[in-house]
């Protein structure tokens, strides 16, 4: 076989023992690429979950987050995943894991307990082309899923390619205390004055200077004093003292 022909995924997941020095090549280079963060749009699309443990929890509620329709299929669901998932809209299946489920989806998480049927869901997937994670297992991952603060429509996420999620998490609880609920908030007034900047008569050159003038520290200090209606106000006043 030639192995250069194959992607290095395949490598990493052909049936080389764990240890096999070209699995663990494969799994090095893998990870020392690095990843292309984007925001995906999951709306209505379909994701499947296979596991219902604690960790397949905590990514089915992000993918809740995100309006994704999402199917889970497990052998069984534990007390964790019933009481974090409580509120989510998601379909069950309680039963084996097959490929079939796979059908339609955009992406899917493997997150059971069993490796050699977490390699299997990742292969299953690449067949498919259907991106594939394997939670904690970074070479036997499409895309990692990182640390999140999210405010309204602010997102902030936290990644390290693999390397330390803990310090992700760690990342992220300490970014909290800095990116508040008010920033979340802030963008939405801010949407509300950007619609009436790139609307207006004014050139690019004045709009990016405005732009930039409604979303400056001083400005949300403003917003965060006097609240959103004297805000908006002052905004239109920014507006008009432009032209
Ligand atoms: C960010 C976060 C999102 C989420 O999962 O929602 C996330 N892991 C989180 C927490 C966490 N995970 C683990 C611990 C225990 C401490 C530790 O072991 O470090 C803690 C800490 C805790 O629990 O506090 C265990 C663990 N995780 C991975 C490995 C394998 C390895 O390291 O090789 C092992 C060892 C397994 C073993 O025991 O063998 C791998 C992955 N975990 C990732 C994401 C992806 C990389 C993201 C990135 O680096 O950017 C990746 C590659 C795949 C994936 O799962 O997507 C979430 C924090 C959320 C938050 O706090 O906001
Ligand atoms: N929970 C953690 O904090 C943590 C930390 C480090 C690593 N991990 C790893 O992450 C993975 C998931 O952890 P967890 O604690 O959420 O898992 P878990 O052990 O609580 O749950 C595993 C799930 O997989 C399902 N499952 C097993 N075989 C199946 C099959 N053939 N078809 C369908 N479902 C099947 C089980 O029914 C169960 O719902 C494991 O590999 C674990 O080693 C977890």
């Amino acid at each position: 076989m030639n192995l250069k022909l194959l992607p290095l995924t395949s490598v990493a997941t052909l049936n080389f023992s764990e240890n096999h020095w070209l699995a663990r090549l494969a799994a090095v280079i893998l990870t020392a690429m690095p990843t292309y963060p984007i925001y995906l749009n999951l709306c209505n699309k379909k994701a499947l979950v296979v596991g219902a443990g604690q960790v397949a929890a905590r990514k089915a509620q992000a993918l809740s987050r995100a309006g994704a329709s999402i199917l889970v299929v497990a052998r069984e669901y534990s007390a964790e995943f019933n009481d974090i998932c409580k509120h989510i809209q998601l379909e069950r299946i309680e039963g084996d894991y097959s490929p079939e489920y796979l059908d339609d989806a955009t992406l899917a998480i493997a997150a059971t307990d069993d490796s050699e049927l977490n390699t299997r869901i990742y292969n299953d997937c690449r067949a498919r082309n259907v991106l594939c994670n394997v939670v904690d297992v970074p070479h036997l991952c499409d895309f990692y899923v990182p640390a999140v603060i999210n405010h309204g429509d602010l997102t902030i996420s936290i990644g390290t390619s693999g390397k330390c999620p803990a310090y992700a998490g760690r990342l992220r609880r300490k970014l909290e205390s800095i990116i508040t609920p008010d920033h979340g908030a802030f963008l939405e007034v801010l949407e509300s004055a950007r619609q009436k900047v790139i609307t207006s008569d004014l050139t690019a050159q004045q709009r990016k200077k405005l732009l930039h003038h409604l979303a400056a520290d001083t400005s949300f200090t403003l917003f965060r004093q006097q609240g959103a209606d004297a805000w908006l106000k002052w905004a239109d006043q920014q507006i008009s003292a432009s032209r």
